[in-house]
């Protein structure tokens, strides 16, 4: 493996009874890449990266980082950060404090929350309570968490899903800046979206998904055809 962390999907399988929200998936991401997971809403993209992270049991198959599965990481927060959804926040809690909380349970210095705050633009509305955030704050406070266990020159893996929701132009355009000098500096990215134009910009890598197969994995400029075809008949 080169350095960095690498993902393996596996013949992975999730059926929630009759549905198959994952079917038989098998793709890498490659160490210090910029990964598109795309598909239509309800495709599956979601179900795989849970299972990435430990948080769903497949019914078949692997989903590894780095060669291990999640639950067997000796320092998972540092080896990856993930933003899944902005929904948890304890809307009574400042931002500054969430942070805090996270780092302290992950025993990551508490520095860390000052310099994620201002990595995302949130210095000036970290004592505000996260109640009274709009949607693009809480998901730069998403991001801010995921981004907590970084340091000490070591490669991670970020989990994004669909974390351009609720930026506007300019908080987008943002975020691809930093998932661009995230993995110049030699860190894996996943991120998910069902906006094609979002990721295409940004990603070395796709992977396309559809009812929870795969429809194409590999580099991103070879991918516009399997992607117009994908999305043609699509309502998403
Ligand atoms: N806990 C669950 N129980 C039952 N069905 C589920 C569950 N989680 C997901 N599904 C179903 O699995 C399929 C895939 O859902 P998933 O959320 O993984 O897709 P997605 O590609 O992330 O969609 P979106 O872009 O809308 O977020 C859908 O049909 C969904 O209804």
């Amino acid at each position: 493996m080169a350095d960095g962390v690498d993902v393996r999907i596996h013949a992975l399988s999730k059926h929630f009874k009759q549905v198959r929200a994952v079917d038989n998936l098998t793709f890498d991401v490659p160490p210090g890449t910029v990964t598109g997971f795309l598909g239509p809403n309800g495709s599956g993209k979601t179900t795989t990266l849970r299972m990435l992270l430990g948080l769903v049991r497949p019914t078949a198959g692997s989903a590894l980082i780095g060669g291990r599965a999640y639950a067997d990481l000796p320092d998972p927060r540092r080896t990856v950060g993930a933003v899944l959804e902005t929904a948890g926040f304890h809307p009574g809690r400042r931002g500054r404090d969430h942070l805090r909380i996270v780092a302290q349970a992950a025993r990551i210095p508490q520095r860390r929350v000052d310099e994620v705050l201002g990595e995302v633009g949130l210095d000036d509305a970290a004592d505000r309570r996260v109640g009274g955030y709009s949607l693009g704050m809480r998901q730069r406070l998403a991001l801010a968490g995921a981004l907590l266990g970084e340091g000490g020159g070591r490669p991670r893996l970020l989990v994004l899903d669909e974390p351009s929701n609720g930026l506007d132009p300019g908080g987008m355009a943002w975020l691809r800046d930093l998932i661009t000098a995230k993995a110049a500096a030699g860190h894996t990215v996943v991120i998910s979206s069902h906006v094609l134009a979002e990721v295409s910009r940004i990603a070395d890598h796709i992977v396309i998904v559809r009812d929870g197969r795969l429809r194409y994995a590999g580099p991103a400029a070879a991918m516009t055809k399997t992607l117009e075809e994908t999305f043609a008949d699509a309502t998403s």
